[in-house]
């Protein structure tokens, strides 16, 4: 399951101070990041290296969403065989995306896209949806979702690679 690189990269992103491993399973590595600017920096060289490969006359390749979504098609039952459990269920959401789908005792719901690992819904035990998605947002599986929660990694907004970087392409 690839959802807690997702997790993990963001986790790293709040805790730059701790010493931590992070695992991608689309680049098969695993990176031991001390902090977040040499983290940063590696992925650089990573996604550099890469695209001076496949750099073309127009200049380096950076990733982009549809070249992110080579991953194997894996059914809601498996991903409900591997990780539901009480109160974590993995159901189909929009545009047959799965979602996990997360209930409290205490009656509060949350649903997270394995696409991008986005949080896209938040309820209070009153039904109350305290988190959006934009109305126009798409959920094709290569186009990041737009709104709720996302994973922004390793940059937030334009840069070097695309808008918010690749992590909301992740699954
Ligand atoms: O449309 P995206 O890629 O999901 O980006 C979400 C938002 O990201 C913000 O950083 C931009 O300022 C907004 O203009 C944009 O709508």
């Amino acid at each position: 399951m690839a959802v807690p690189a997702a997790s993990l990269l963001t986790a790293s992103a709040l805790c730059p101070r701790e010493s931590m491993q992070v695992t991608s399973s689309r680049f098969n590595q695993m990176w031991v990041v001390r902090n977040q600017r040499s983290f940063n920096n590696h992925v650089k060289r990573v996604f550099l290296q890469s695209s001076l490969r496949r750099s073309s006359s127009k200049g380096p390749v950076w990733p982009r969403a549809s070249q992110s979504n080579g991953n194997t098609v894996i059914t809601t039952e498996k991903l409900n065989q591997e990780i539901g459990c009480l109160g974590v269920k993995v159901e189909e959401g929009e545009g047959k995306l799965p979602k996990l789908v997360l209930k409290s005792n205490g009656g509060s719901e949350a649903e997270i896209y394995l696409f991008g690992g986005c949080i896209s819904s938040w309820k209070i035990p009153n039904g109350k949806d305290l988190l959006f998605v934009r109305p126009d947002a798409v959920f094709n599986g290569q186009k990041p979702i737009s709104g709720g929660i996302p994973h922004c990694f390793p940059q937030f907004g334009p840069g070097l690679i695309q808008q918010h970087g690749f992590a909301r392409n992740m699954t």
